[in-house]
This record gives structure tokens, C-alpha cells and sequence, in this order.
């Protein structure tokens, strides 16, 4: 049986993860690939109330349900399908909707926190780590969230400073050291593109992630 190659991809908040992921889903072929967004495994909030909700710190590991993704990651490699939840950042919730997943030759993760969790860690084969700028990226973040996620530049700003920033300080930037590649600026950044893509390709042509060898 041959077994699925598993490609993570962190970095800072407004770094360009989602960036490089969408480019990898097109040029590697989204047929090919289970794409595990670990933002949707953020934890449901839904019985503590709506103004709490705003306060509660989304950067900490602990906000988010690793187990489970943890789970999926290796039915995935064991080539079963999962049920991946959908998340709502405007309401901080999680719909009751899921998207079914099926196993694919790559699984493709993605995630502020995957590489601080030394169990999630261990599952991956390529592990990238987009690295940009602070300021860039809270000013991606805040064009972001009041575009997509429904905030205020007020509330942006705040959460930047009380949470984003410092968890980004003690978990993710010392997490950077577990990359394999680095990709500074993230999404546009084609000449780092183009070797992650290139090296994928070779390793979907290898013994142990062909079928046809
Ligand atoms: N290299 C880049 N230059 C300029 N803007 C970028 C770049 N990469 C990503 N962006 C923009 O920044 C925002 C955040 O990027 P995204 O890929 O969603 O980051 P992340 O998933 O790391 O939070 C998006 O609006 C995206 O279009
Ligand atoms: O309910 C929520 C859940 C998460 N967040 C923030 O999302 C980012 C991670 O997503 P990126 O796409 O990597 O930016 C994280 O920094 C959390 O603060 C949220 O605001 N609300």
C-alpha cells in the first residue's frame, strides 16, 4: 500500500499560508490533494456568551481541538475518508455543516500552531514556514478581518496586541525552527514556490507515494 505524502504549512497569522496552500491546490492538481485547515478545528464556543467569546485567546494550542485533527490525519494515511468541520470566525463557532474529505496521494495541512504540537509534528513529511514581517502581516490581518471575518480596525488591534503578538512570540515564531523550507513573504514568492512544487512532484513519483512503481 502506498502511503499519502503529508505537507504542512505554517507561519504567522497574515503570512500567506493560505496563499502558498491555494497556489500548491492549483499547481500540484486539488484532485490530488485532502486540504486540513487546522482553523477548522478551532473549538466551539457556542454556550459561553457572545461578548465573552470576543475575549477568549485564539492563538494559545488550547483553543484548538488538535486530537481530532490529529485523528483525521491518520485516517487520511490510513485511506479512510473523514468529515472535516466548518468553522465560523465571525460567530466563533462551529456550523453543523462538515465537508467530506476524501483520501488523497497528498494531504496538505495548514495552520498558525501545527508545528508546536510535537504529535501533529511527527506526521508530516515536508514541512514548510512562511516567513513575513510583523507589520505586514497585522496590516494583512486587519484589511482581512474587517473584510472577511466581520471585526472593526478597534477590535483588530486590540486582539493583536493582547493576544496575536504575544502567542505569536512564544509559540509559533520558535516553531520556525522545525521547517524544512522557509518562504519569505509567502504566496508570490515563485522562485520558493517553484522548488517546494518541483521537489512534491518528486516525491509523488517515488516508490512510496506511486502506485504505478
Ligand atoms: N506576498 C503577498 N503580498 C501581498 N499580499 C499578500 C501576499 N501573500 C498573501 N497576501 C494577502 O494577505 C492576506 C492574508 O494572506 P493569507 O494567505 O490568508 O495568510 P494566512 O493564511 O497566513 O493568514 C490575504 O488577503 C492575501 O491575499
Ligand atoms: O474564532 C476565531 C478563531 C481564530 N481567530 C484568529 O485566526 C487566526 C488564525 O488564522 P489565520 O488564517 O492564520 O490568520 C489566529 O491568529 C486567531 O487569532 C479569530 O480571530 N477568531
Amino acid at each position: 500500500m502506498i502511503t499519502p505524502l503529508v505537507i504542512a504549512i505554517a507561519g504567522g497569522s497574515g503570512s500567506g499560508k493560505t496563499t502558498v496552500a491555494t497556489e500548491i491546490l492549483k499547481r500540484v492538481g486539488s484532485h490530488r490533494i485532502a486540504y486540513l485547515p487546522h482553523d477548522a478545528y478551532y473549538r466551539d464556543l457556542k454556550d459561553l456568551p457572545r461578548a465573552q467569546r470576543d475575549l477568549v485567546n485564539f492563538d494559545h494550542p488550547n483553543s484548538l481541538e488538535t486530537s481530532l485533527m490529529i485523528e483525521h490525519i491518520k485516517k487520511l494515511k490510513n485511506w479512510e475518508a473523514i468529515e472535516l468541520p466548518v468553522y465560523d470566525f465571525t460567530t466563533h463557532t462551529r456550523t453543523d455543516r462538515t465537508i467530506h474529505v476524501e483520501p488523497q496521494r497528498v494531504i496538505l495541512v495548514e495552520g498558525i500552531l501545527i508545528f508546536a504540537e510535537p504529535a501533529l509534528r511527527e506526521l508530516f513529511d515536508v514541512k514548510i514556514f512562511v516567513d513575513t514581517d510583523p507589520d505586514l502581516r497585522f496590516i494583512r490581518r486587519l484589511e482581512r478581518d474587517i473584510r472577511e471575518r466581520g471585526r472593526t480596525t478597534e477590535s483588530v488591534i486590540r486582539q493583536y496586541l493582547n493576544t496575536v503578538r504575544p502567542m505569536h512570540m512564544e509559540f509559533v515564531e520558535p516553531s520556525k525552527r522545525y521547517a524544512d523550507v522557509i518562504i519569505p513573504e509567502g504566496g508570490f514568492n515563485t522562485v520558493a514556490l517553484d522548488m517546494v512544487i518541483s521537489r512534491i512532484e518528486t516525491l509523488l513519483e517515488s516508490k512510496e507515494h506511486n502506485p504505478d512503481e
